[in-house]
C-alpha cells in the first residue's frame, strides 16, 4: 500500500506501508574460512555480553590477547571441512536462506506478508534486513529467533539486537518476538519422524540414541535460564513419542567453551564412555539446532564419530537436523502462522 496523495503534499515521495514482515534469524556464520573472516565473526560473537557474561575487564585481555589470535586459524580449519563448496558458504547460511525462500512460498495465501532472513553475527545483519522489510512497506515485523529452546545467549540476544536497531528509527515497525517451541507437538513429531526415517535407512540398530544439545555454562542455568529444563522436556517428549526405554535414550550437552563447568552430561565424555563400556552402535541427533552447522557436522558427525570408533565403538550415525525438509518447514510454518494471528 502507498499513502494516498490526497493528504500528503504533492511533492511528498510515496510512502509504503501496510505489509507484515517475517524475519527468520539464526546465530551467524563467518563469510569465509580465512583468518580475517573468522576473526571478524568470532570477535562480534565473543564480545556479546549475552554470550560471555564475564566482565569485559576480566574477559577482554583473554579474548584479545589469546582467543582471537589462536582460535580463528583453528576454527577456520574446522569450517573448511564442512564448507558448502557449491555456494562458497557455510551450510547454516544455505539452510537459513532456503528456509526463508520456502517459507515465502508456503505463505503465498497471505499476499501482504514478506519473508526474509538474517544472522545475529555476521551477514546479513538484523538491522539491514529490518530496514529492507521496512522499505518494502512492512510496518509490522514478526521476529523469529530460530531456536526451539530459549536461552539468553541465543534468543534474547537476537531480540536485543533488533530492539537496539529500533532505537535509531523514527518510524519504527511494530515488533513481535516469537517464543520458544520446545514442547510443540509438530516439532516433536518432526524430530521423531526424522529419527525413524534415518534409522530405517541403516542396516543396523543403535543400542543407544543420544539427543545432544548445545551447552551453556552451568552458572547461566543457576541464574534462571530455562534452557536446561526446556531441553529436558524436548528430550522426554521425543523419547516418549519414539516409544524408547529410558536406557536407550540419553540427553547430553556439547560445544563447551572455556574453563567453567557447563551443563552436564557432556556429549564428548558420554560418547567416549559408552564406547569404553562396550556399547558398539549409537546414533546422535541435535534437536536444538534448526539447521546443521559447524557444531553438528564437524563436532558430532566428524569428531564424536571419530572418538567413538577410537574407543572401541563400531557403528555411529549422525541424524541430520530438520534443515529445509518438509517436516522441518511444517514446524516453522506452524509457529509463524500462530504468531501472525491478528496481523493478517
Ligand atoms: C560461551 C560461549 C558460548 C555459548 C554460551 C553458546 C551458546 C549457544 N550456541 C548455540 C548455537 C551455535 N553455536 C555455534 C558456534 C559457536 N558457539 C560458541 C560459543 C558459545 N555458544 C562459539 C565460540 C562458536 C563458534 C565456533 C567455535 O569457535 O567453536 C553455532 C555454529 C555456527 C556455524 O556457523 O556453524 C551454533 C548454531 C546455541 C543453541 C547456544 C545456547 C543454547
Ligand atoms: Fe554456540
Ligand atoms: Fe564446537
Amino acid at each position: 500500500m502507498t499513502i494516498a496523495p490526497s493528504y500528503l503534499p504533492a511533492e511528498h515521495p510515496p510512502v509504503k506501508f501496510g505489509k507484515v514482515g517475517v524475519l527468520l534469524v539464526n546465530l551467524g556464520t563467518p563469510d569465509g574460512t580465512d583468518y580475517t573472516s573468522m576473526r571478524r565473526y568470532l570477535r562480534e560473537f565473543l564480545t556479546d555480553r549475552r554470550v560471555i557474561e564475564w566482565s569485559p575487564l576480566k574477559w577482554y585481555p583473554i579474548l584479545f590477547g589469546i582467543v582471537l589470535n589462536t582460535r580463528p586459524q583453528k576454527v577456520g580449519k574446522a569450517y573448511e571441512t564442512i564448507w558448502n563448496k557449491d555456494k562458497n558458504e557455510s551450510y547454516l547460511r544455505t539452510y537459513t536462506r532456503n528456509q526463508s525462500d520456502l517459507m515465502g512460498a508456503r505463505l503465498k495465501d497471505l499476499p501482504n506478508v514478506r519473508v526474509d532472513w538474517a544472522m545475529r553475527y555476521g551477514t546479513p545483519s538484523i538491522a539491514s534486513r529490518i530496514n529492507a522489510l521496512k522499505d518494502e512497506g512492512c510496518d509490522r515485523i514478526v521476529l523469529f529467533p530460530l531456536y526451539p529452546q530459549y536461552a539468553a545467549a541465543t534468543t534474547a540476544t537476537v531480540n536485543d539486537k533488533a530492539f537496539q536497531h529500533l532505537l535509531k528509527m523514527r518510524w519504527q515497525p511494530a515488533l513481535r518476538t516469537v517464543p520458544d517451541y520446545h514442547d510443540d507437538e509438530t516439532y516433536i513429531e518432526a524430530l521423531a519422524n526424522s529419527v525413524t526415517k534415518h534409522l530405517a535407512g541403516l542396516d543396523w540398530e543403535p543400542e543407544v540414541i543420544l539427543a545432544s544439545f548445545h551447552g551453556i555454562p552451568l552458572s547461566y542455568s543457576e541464574q534462571g535460564d530455562p534452557y536446561f529444563f526446556q531441553c529436558q522436556k524436548t528430550g522426554h517428549l521425543l523419547r516418549e513419542m519414539l516409544g524408547l526405554a529410558k536406557e536407550k535414550f540419553m540427553i547430553t550437552f556439547q560445544s563447551r567453551f572455556g574453563p567453567e563447568e557447563w551443563l552436564q552430561p557432556y556429549t564428548d565424555k558420554t560418547v567416549e564412555k559408552l564406547a569404553q563400556d562396550g556399547v558398539k552402535r549409537i546414533a546422535v541427533l541435535n534437536p536444538g539446532f534448526v539447521s546443521d552447522c559447524l557444531e553438528t557436522l564437524e563436532e558430532i558427525a566428524e569428531q564424536a564419530a571419530h572418538s567413538f570408533h577410537e574407543n572401541g565403538g563400531e557403528k555411529f550415525a549422525h541424524i541430520p537436523c530438520l534443515n529445509d525438509s518438509e517436516d522441518g518447514m511444517r514446524v516453522l510454518e506452524k509457529v509463524v502462522r500462530r504468531e501472525l494471528l491478528g496481523w493478517v
